[in-house]
C-alpha cells in the first residue's frame, strides 16, 4: 500500500492532506500525483467520487511557486458550481500554501472578478465562457501557464465549449503541462487529446463497470403518470435525508420541486435559468443539510461532491450513458455506500438496457412500491429512531409523564401514538407535473433488438446524430 508520505510533496501539503482526514491514496491519485509532479501531460479516467480533484490538484499546488505574480495554473470545468467547489477544494489541500486561488465564472458579477484578478491569483478554476471573456477584456493573461487542467473535460465538448476551449489553450505557452480527468472518456476525446497533449501518461483505473461499485442501482417500470407518487413512496421508505432527484426539463425540475414542497419534504431546485445568487444559496442549503432533496437538471450531474448524499433518482431517463455514470456517481462517493433509482416508462425499456450494457453493471428492477409497503416502511423507520432513543438512554427525567400516561391509556396505545407522531407525514395536496415525452432512442432500439450493442463508438456516433457532441449550440441546462 502506498501512502501520501511517499510522493514528494511538500510537508506543508502533506500537513493539510493528514487534517483532512485523508489516510491513503486513492488509485488514481497513487497513479497520477508521481507522474504530474514529473511534468508528464495525464489523460486520468477514474470512476465518480475517487478523489479526481486531488490527483490533479495536490501536486499542481506542489509544483507551481505560489510567490509568482502571474497565473500559474488553470482549471476549466464544466460548470459554475463545480468551478466553485474545485477552488474550495484546492484551498483546503493548500491551506498552509501560499497560493492563491479564485473561481472565476458566469453570472457572477464581473467587475468584482476583474478586481480580485487584480491580486495577482496564482491558481484559476473557471468556466470557458467567462474565462474567454477576461482573456478578451485583458483581465486575465495567460501568458506564463504552467498548467492547464480540464476537469470533465469530455462534458466540456460534449456542451460544445471546444471552441472555447481551443481560444483559452492557444493564449498558453506551449510548453505547459496539460491533464485531462474525467469518469466518461468518449472516443471524441482522443481528438482533443491529440490536439493538446504531449505524449499524454495514460491513467484508468477504470475497472469493468464504469460506475462505481458501492452503488446500488435499481429501476422501477412505471407509467409517466405514476412518477411522482412512487417517488414518494420511496423517499418515505428510505427515510432519505439528502437526496438527489434529477430531471429532464427546467421546466420539470420547478414543477417537481414545488410538488415536492407541498407534499412536506424539503427540496429545492437547481436549473440553469436561475440567477447565480439562487444557485448558490440552493446549493449553500443543501450543503448545510437545510435542505434534504436537490432537484437539478444534468447542471448537476458532474463532479458535484456533497457529503452525505445516500440517494439518486432519476426521474426521467438520461439521454446516455455517460449522463447516467455521472448523475449516479453523486452519492457513493470517497468509499461511503449509496443508491440510485432509474425511473422507466414503458417506452423507454429498451434504452435502459442499452445503457445497462453500456455501463456494463446491472440494474435490477424493483416493482412498483405499495401503498401499504410505503406505509410499513415509514412506520419501519419511526420504530427504529424509537429504539435509537431507548438506547441512548437518558430516559429517567421523562419517565414521570410516562408513568401518569400509563394511567390512564394501555401501554399498546401508547407506543403506536408514538410511532404515529414519529411517522413522517406527507400530506395529499393536488399537485401539476406536465408530462414529459418518453427518451426514445432509434440507435438504442434497433441495437437492442438486433442483441449488438457493445462499445463505445455507437453510443458516440448515435450522440452525434442526435444533435448533442458539436462544437456549436451550447447545451442549455
Ligand atoms: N485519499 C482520499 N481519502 C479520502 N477521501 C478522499 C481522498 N481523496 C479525495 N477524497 C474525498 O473524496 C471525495 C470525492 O473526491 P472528488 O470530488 O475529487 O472525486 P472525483 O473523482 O473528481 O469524482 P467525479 O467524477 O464525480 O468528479 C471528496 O469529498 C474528497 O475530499
Ligand atoms: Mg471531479
Amino acid at each position: 500500500m502506498i501512502t501520501f508520505e511517499e510522493f514528494s510533496l511538500n510537508r506543508k501539503i502533506l500537513k493539510a492532506v493528514r487534517e483532512l482526514g485523508f489516510e491513503e491514496p486513492t488509485p488514481i491519485q497513487g497513479e497520477a500525483i508521481p507522474k504530474v509532479l514529473e511534468g508528464r501531460d495525464i489523460i486520468g479516467l477514474a470512476q465518480t467520487g475517487t478523489g479526481k480533484t486531488a490527483a490533479f490538484g495536490l501536486p499542481m499546488l506542489n509544483n507551481l511557486d505560489p510567490d509568482s505574480d502571474e497565473i500559474q495554473g488553470l482549471i476549466l470545468c464544466p460548470t459554475r458550481e463545480l468551478a466553485i467547489q474545485v477552488a474550495e477544494e484546492l484551498s483546503k489541500l493548500g491551506k498552509y500554501v501560499k497560493h492563491k486561488i479564485l473561481p472565476v465564472y458566469g453570472g457572477q458579477d464581473i467587475g468584482r472578478q476583474i478586481k480580485a484578478l487584480k491580486q495577482r491569483p496564482t491558481i484559476i478554476v473557471g468556466t470557458p465562457g467567462r474565462v474567454i471573456d477576461h482573456i478578451n477584456r485583458k483581465t486575465l493573461k495567460l501568458e506564463n501557464l504552467k498548467i492547464a487542467v480540464l476537469d470533465e473535460a469530455d462534458e466540456m465538448l460534449d456542451m460544445g465549449f471546444l471552441e472555447d476551449i481551443e481560444t483559452i489553450l492557444s493564449k498558453t505557452p506551449a510548453d505547459k503541462q496539460t491533464l485531462l480527468f474525467s469518469a466518461t472518456m468518449p472516443k471524441p476525446i482522443e481528438k482533443l487529446a491529440q490536439k493538446f497533449l504531449k505524449d499524454p501518461y495514460r491513467i484508468s483505473v477504470v475497472s469493468k463497470q464504469t460506475t462505481a461499485p458501492q452503488i446500488s442501482q435499481y429501476y422501477i417500470e412505471l407509467d409517466e403518470h405514476q412518477k411522482f407518487d412512487v417517488l414518494c413512496r420511496l423517499l418515505d421508505m428510505e427515510g432519505t435525508t439528502s437526496a438527489i432527484i434529477f430531471g429532464r426539463t427546467k421546466r420539470r425540475v420547478d414543477q417537481l420541486s414545488e410538488a415536492l414542497t407541498k407534499r412536506g419534504y424539503l427540496a429545492e431546485g437547481l436549473h440553469g435559468d436561475l440567477s447565480q445568487a439562487q444557485r448558490d444559496a440552493v446549493m449553500k442549503k443543501f450543503r448545510n443539510n437545510q435542505i434534504e432533496i436537490l432537484v437539478a437538471t444534468d447542471v448537476a450531474a458532474r463532479g458535484l461532491d456533497v457529503t452525505g448524499v445516500t440517494h439518486v433518482f432519476n426521474f426521467d431517463l438520461p439521454q446516455n450513458s455517460d449522463s447516467y455514470v455521472h448523475r449516479i456517481g453523486r452519492t457513493g462517493r470517497a468509499g461511503n455506500i449509496g443508491k440510485a433509482f432509474t425511473f422507466v416508462t414503458y417506452r423507454e425499456i429498451a434504452h435502459l438496457h442499452y445503457i445497462e450494457s453500456m455501463v456494463k453493471t446491472k440494474i435490477q428492477k424493483l416493482p412498483i412500491p405499495t401503498y401499504a409497503q410505503a406505509f410499513q416502511g415509514k412506520q419501519r423507520l419511526a420504530v427504529e429512531k424509537l429504539q435509537g432513543v431507548i438506547q441512548d438512554g437518558a430516559l429517567n427525567e421523562y419517565k414521570a409523564s410516562a408513568r401518569s400516561l400509563l394511567e390512564e391509556y394501555d401501554a399498546l396505545s401508547l407506543v403506536a401514538a408514538a410511532v404515529k407522531l414519529l411517522s413522517k407525514e406527507t400530506t395529499n395536496e393536488e399537485v401539476v407535473l406536465t408530462p414529459e415525452p418518453p427518451v426514445f432512442n432509434k440507435k438504442a432500439f434497433a441495437i437492442q433488438k438486433s442483441g449488438k450493442g457493445k462499445g463505445k463508438g455507437r453510443e458516440v456516433r448515435e450522440r452525434k446524430r442526435d444533435g448533442r457532441g458539436k462544437s456549436k449550440g451550447k447545451k442549455q441546462r
